[in-house]
């Protein structure tokens, strides 16, 4: 089973998606696609007059960027992803974690930083799985949105790799779970301004280094740490790669970035 994480630049670059959702739709078995949005969220915000506002790579969502982000993640995003899937073949179910109760999150607590309507997952045993594998059995292609529910009653905003990597974990308990984190980059890079620079293997002593070096940053740690998390618990394989990568992950051509535990 593989499970597909795309990011915010790719969703906002229309060839590179069509591209990218033709591969995806091609890809054999079961699978799953995480999308996240957040360039388009603060570029939509910023025509509403709502500010973004981003720490450590997680945006601090008061209630009026909560709803901006449920529109734009759960309608504008998932829906237009979803049709472009249908129109290549792939039978594609659009759902954020409140549908069929998939992700159930925890507003995150404030500490130094009150992120607001942020949501965390405590763990796979928050994912509804019976749903999921409901889904599967249906040949519907689950498509999530980076939103979760509290079950309370309000949705949370939810980074996607978080995501990503959460849904993989449940699914690890019963399949042999592929991630792949794809991005606009050629992988995880030596010199992030350098295409030609990507690093094949990193395992988690690699990854502490390149931490410590200043060479993985911003978003790309948030990344790792939730790739390696997977790994922790259960997930076969994780890759991170370009968009235009996915065809080749399981051959001997692929390119970008493999990470292990070792
Ligand atoms: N060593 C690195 N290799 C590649 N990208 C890196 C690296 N270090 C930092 N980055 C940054 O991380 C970003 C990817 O993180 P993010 O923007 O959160 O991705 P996504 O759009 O997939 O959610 C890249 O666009 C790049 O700017
Ligand atoms: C809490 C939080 O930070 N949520 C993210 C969800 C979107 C996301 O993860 O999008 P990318 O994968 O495109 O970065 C945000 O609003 O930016």
């Amino acid at each position: 089973m593989v499970i597909v994480k795309i990011g915010g630049n790719v969703l906002d670059n229309p060839d590179r998606l069509h591209g990218f959702l033709v591969d995806f739709a091609q890809l054999p078995g079961p699978k799953l696609l995480v999308h996240g949005g957040g360039k388009i969220a603060s570029a939509m915000g910023q025509r509403l007059g709502i500010n973004p506002k981003m720490v450590d790579g997680r945006r601090i969502t008061d209630a009026e960027t909560l709803d901006l982000v449920t529109m734009v993640y759960g309608g504008l995003v998932n829906k237009q992803v979803v049709a472009k899937l249908q129109a290549v073949g792939c039978n594609a179910i659009g759902l954020t974690g409140a549908d069929a109760n998939c992700i159930a999150a925890h507003k995150r607590p404030v500490r130094e930083i009150d992120y607001g309507y942020a949501g965390d997952v405590a763990g796979s045993q928050s994912i509804n799985i019976q749903a999921l594998e409901a889904f599967f059995a249906a040949g519907l292609t689950p498509v999530f949105a980076p939103l979760t529910h509290d079950t309370k009653g309000s949705i949370l905003n939810t980074n996607a790799d978080t995501i990503a990597s959460v849904l993989a974990t449940a699914l690890a308990a019963r399949h042999t779970v592929q991630l792949v984190y794809s991005f606009e980059k050629k992988g995880v890079l030596q010199d992030a301004t350098d295409d030609n620079s990507v690093i094949p293997d990193i395992n988690l002593h690699k990854y502490n280094e390149l931490k410590a070096q200043g060479v993985v940053h911003a978003g790309m740690i948030p990344k790792l740490d939730n790739a390696f998390g997977a790994l922790k618990q259960g997930v076969a394989e994780v890759l991170i790669c370009e968009a235009e990568a996915l065809t080749s992950i399981n051959t001997a051509s692929y390119s970008g970035t493999t990470l292990s535990l070792n």
